[in-house]
């Protein structure tokens, strides 16, 4: 039986002052539990101090980008050693936002796959199609060319350690939530992608996540489905309440 796993993005949200005080009030409240595993992605500024107000406590701290290289003249960048050196376990890579803004690319997200593991992080790899592609029929091969480009010549140990984060581009912030089925059936067939390359042990120890405009209301519908183990929340995880929320549904 694969864990949960939930993690909140909080995207370019938030004061420091904030941030810490959304991990009093839920540091000490997360599950500690085999179920549900919960993360914060929070913005690069927050990252050492967070990391320390989750000392001892089950909840996990996370980035939300990172450079491929460990070092050297990329000015502005966060190289992996650094996230890995402040106490970070995730970072999450190749979210749409950052291939539609910031040039994240099919060959920068498996470069920054790579670059994850080899620090000790664990990447949450994002993937999803646009409305267009929906409506024309492309959601499956698009999304089969993203999990392959950015699993690219990692190892099956490797694979089986990655989470994916199946974000359809036309659910993030809009209120529009795929319907359980449709998120269903784009996750299946991400394991069954992940199977082609890899194996079956190895897509069935695979952490495979929904994401866009997931909330309290709707959580429970989508983890009831067998390939979906867990969220990416961007919204719903910045009010300490309605993340407790969603980590409660993972235990459930
Ligand atoms: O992009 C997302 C998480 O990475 C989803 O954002 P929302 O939950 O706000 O739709």
């Amino acid at each position: 039986m694969r864990k949960k796993v939930i993690a909140g993005n909080w995207k370019m949200n938030k004061m420091l002052s904030e941030a810490n005080q959304f991990l009093v009030e839920t540091a000490n409240k997360v599950p500690n539990n085999d179920h549900v595993e919960a993360i914060v992605c929070a913005p690069f500024p927050f990252l050492a101090s967070l990391v320390e107000k989750a000392k001892g406590t089950s909840l996990k701290i996370g980035a939300q980008n990172m450079h491929y290289e460990e070092k050297g003249a990329f000015t502005g960048e966060v190289s992996p050693s650094m996230l890995k050196d402040l106490g970070v376990s995730h970072a999450v890579i190749g979210h749409s936002e950052r291939r539609e803004y910031f040039a994240e690319t099919d060959e920068s997200v498996n470069k920054k796959a790579h670059a994850a593991f080899k620090h000790g992080l664990t990447p949450i790899i994002c993937c999803g199609e646009t409305l267009e592609q929906r409506e024309a029929n492309e959601t499956m091969n698009h999304i089969a060319s993203q999990v392959k480009a950015a699993l690219k010549d990692l190892s099956e140990s490797q694979i089986a350690e990655t989470i994916i984060a199946y974000e359809p581009i036309w659910a993030i912030g809009t209120g529009k939530t795929a319907s359980s089925e449709e998120a269903s059936d784009v996750c299946t067939h991400i394991r069954h992608v992940v199977k082609e390359i890899t194996s079956e042990a190895t897509a069935e120890k695979v952490i495979i996540q929904y994401g866009g405009s997931v909330k309290p209301a709707n959580i429970d519908e989508l983890l009831a489905q067998s390939d979906i183990d867990g969220a990416l929340v961007g919204g719903a995880s910045l009010e300490p309440e309605s993340f407790l929320q969603l980590m409660e549904a993972g235990t459930k």
